[in-house]
């Protein structure tokens, strides 16, 4: 299948880590990769997914390797095995993360520790990894993009993991000024809510019932917009992108919910405005 959006063979040559690819943004992110010619590694910690995605992907194109982020000496097996594969890497999407739901006063020091070592150790020992075996010693550089998550005024019941991904964006700031010496270029993507098989399974019933009409544009975010973005930051229109943060929410970020908010529209759906008054 060809890329809706892209033409063909815009990133023939290149070569593509994207970690969590067996499933939901990171499979929607490389596929459309691959679609435009990268060669993509993928990578999580169980195989099955991944070889499902493979199997979707032009043939060749992806290739699978069982890797946790959070072990450091899996995450330098793995870059090392790409490396040995496909003798470069030029983009890495740092899309395995997540969390669990539950108040804040029930997290336990385990249960923080685990979501903080999946979405900032792991997207760390990676980047590293990366930065250090390829990107850096190569002289060529590359582009890292990380993925976050919106909206950024943090996520209730997710207390979590709305610290950790705030770090990962002063993380994704601050690398790409030191690194900017060695043409590293780092983003991240903060999503919204995307309508993937996890968030419609792993969250409580209502929530995921109530959720799309949480986001101003009034639906959850499809994983192909989400792959657009990512296969247009590899693409060279993401060459001078560096240190930003990109949103892609449906305006969830600025606002709860529809607008106007439900019971303040007139009859035909617009918006109140105030009387204006005579000048004194
Ligand atoms: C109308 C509604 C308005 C609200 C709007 C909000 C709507 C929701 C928006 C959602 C936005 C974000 C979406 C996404 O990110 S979707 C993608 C999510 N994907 C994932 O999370 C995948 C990766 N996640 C995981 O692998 C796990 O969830 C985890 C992060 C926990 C890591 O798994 P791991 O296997 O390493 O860890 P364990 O299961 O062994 O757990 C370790 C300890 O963590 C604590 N824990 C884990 N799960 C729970 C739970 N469900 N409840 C409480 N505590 C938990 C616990 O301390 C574990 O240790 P113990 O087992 O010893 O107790
Ligand atoms: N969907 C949404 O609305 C939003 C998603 N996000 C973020 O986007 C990313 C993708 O989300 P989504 O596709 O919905 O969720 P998924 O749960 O489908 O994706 C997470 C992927 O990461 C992999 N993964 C998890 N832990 C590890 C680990 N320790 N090492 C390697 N791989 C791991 C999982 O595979 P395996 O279990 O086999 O390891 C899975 O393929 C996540 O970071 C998520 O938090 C952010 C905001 C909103």
């Amino acid at each position: 299948m060809r890329s809706e959006l892209f033409r063909e063979g815009l990133l023939e040559g290149k070569v593509a880590i994207v970690t969590g690819g067996g499933s939901g943004l990171g499979r929607a992110a490389a596929l459309e990769l691959a679609r435009l010619g990268a060669r993509v590694a993928i990578c999580g910690r169980r195989r099955e997914p991944l070889e499902e995605t493979r199997s979707l992907a032009p043939d060749g194109a992806i290739t699978v390797d069982v890797c946790d982020v959070r072990e450091e000496q899996q995450v330098d097996a793995f870059v090392e095995q790409v490396l040995e594969r496909h003798g470069r890497i030029d983009f890495l999407l740092n899309n395995a993360g997540g969390q669990y739901m539950v108040p804040a006063e029930d997290i336990t020091p385990k249960g923080f520790r685990t979501v903080i070592r999946l979405n900032v150790e792991g997207t760390w020992l990676m980047t590293h990894a990366v930065a250090t075996k390829w990107m850096i010693p190569s002289g060529e550089g590359g582009k890292i993009c990380n993925v976050t998550l919106s909206p950024h005024h943090g996520l209730p019941g997710m207390a979590h993991s709305s610290a950790a991904r705030a770090a990962v964006e002063n993380l994704t700031r601050v690398l790409s000024i030191e690194w900017s010496r060695f043409n590293i270029r780092l983003t991240a993507i903060a999503a919204g809510h995307f309508e993937t098989e996890t968030l419609l399974t792993k969250y409580p019933e209502q929530v995921v019932r109530g959720v799309a009409k949480t986001v101003p544009l009034g639906r959850l975010g499809r994983p192909e917009e989400f792959a657009w973005l990512v296969a247009f930051l590899a693409s060279p229109g993401g060459d001078y992108f560096s240190g930003a943060i990109l949103t892609i929410d449906g305006a969830r970020d600025n606002w709860f919910g529809p607008y106007p908010p439900p019971g303040l529209a007139d009859e035909s759906g617009k918006p109140p405005a105030e009387a204006r008054r005579p000048r004194a």
